[in-house]
């Protein structure tokens, strides 16, 4: 038995090559034999340069893709949630945050309706004041206060920081035991980022949240996430504890990776 609450064994997906014709020189393999298993109250940092199939992995994980092979398991259950009511129940489990809060908050819903829905749909809150009060708290767990004010507002009235605790408060609201982060501080102003990721770090801690955290950055993997699997070309080419991985990586690639940061320990993505 592992203690992983989300494990991803031996994971493939190939693309078809646009314009071309089905069959093995056509496909593009994005991603190729990934393993590795989240464990609540700890971050897996996913690192790599753009193209790396980072993304792709996080959409695996989080059913929106299907796998060409290998397989996923919540709680040692291969699952395999597409659509319907059993990829509700996963996202009732597993939530993701994504890189750009302007795109994914819905322009004509107000904040009170981004929470509301998720709490009703995943039978958290059912009453208007039941919705209210679990929307008021999940607004404050991401420190928008005073959280009435929020309530009534529309994505479009709130700054990029605004938005993306709306984002975590709204994975939040599914009370979910995976967080899978990909990219969610590089769009936001470089002066926010540590407090984001600060917030991410108390979630996880009072939580016990397992987070997956994706990030082109070395500096902020070592400095928010236990583990670090680095990938390059789909693969992952270098995994160890994210200090020692920094501090002393093995891999040609995470070498020049870390060449290529001016320095990571003082940079954050
Ligand atoms: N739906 C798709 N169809 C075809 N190719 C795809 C698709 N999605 C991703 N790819 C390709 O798979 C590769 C990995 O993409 P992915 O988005 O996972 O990389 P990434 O490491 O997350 O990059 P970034 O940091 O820029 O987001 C890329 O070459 C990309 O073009």
């Amino acid at each position: 038995m592992t203690d992983y609450v989300l494990e991803a064994r031996n994971l493939i997906k190939e693309f078809r090559r646009a314009g071309r014709r089905i069959g093995s020189a056509a496909r593009f393999r994005a991603v190729s034999d990934v393993s590795f298993g989240l464990v609540p109250g700890r971050v897996t940092a996913l690192v790599g340069q753009s193209g790396s199939g980072k993304s792709t992995v996080a959409r695996l994980m989080a059913q929106l893709q299907p796998i060409t092979s290998g397989e996923i398991l919540l709680d040692g259950q291969p699952v395999r949630a597409l659509g319907g009511k059993a990829f509700t129940r996963y996202c009732g489990s597993v939530q993701m945050i994504l890189q750009d809060p302007f795109a994914s908050l819905n322009p004509l819903h107000r904040i009170n309706h981004v929470l509301g829905r998720v709490l009703k749909i995943h039978g958290k809150a059912t009453t208007g004041a039941e919705i209210r009060e679990r929307s008021l708290d999940l607004l404050r767990r991401v420190n928008l206060e005073p959280a009435e004010r929020y309530l009534d507002r529309f994505p479009h009235e709130l700054s990029g920081g605004e938005r993306q605790r709306i984002s975590f408060a709204r994975a939040l609201a599914a009370e979910p035991r995976v967080l899978l982060a990909d990219e969610p501080v590089s769009m936001l102003d470089v002066s926010i980022r540590k407090e984001m990721l600060d917030l991410l770090d108390t979630l996880r801690r009072e939580e016990n949240l397992a987070i997956l955290y994706i990030t082109h950055d070395l500096g902020s993997a070592e400095a928010y996430s236990d583990e670090t699997l680095v990938m390059y070309h789909g693969e992952v080419v270098e995994r160890g504890p994210s200090r020692q991985v920094i501090a002393d990586p093995q891999h040609e690639y995470t070498q020049r990776l870390l060449a290529a940061a001016p320095d990571p320990r003082k940079r954050l993505p």
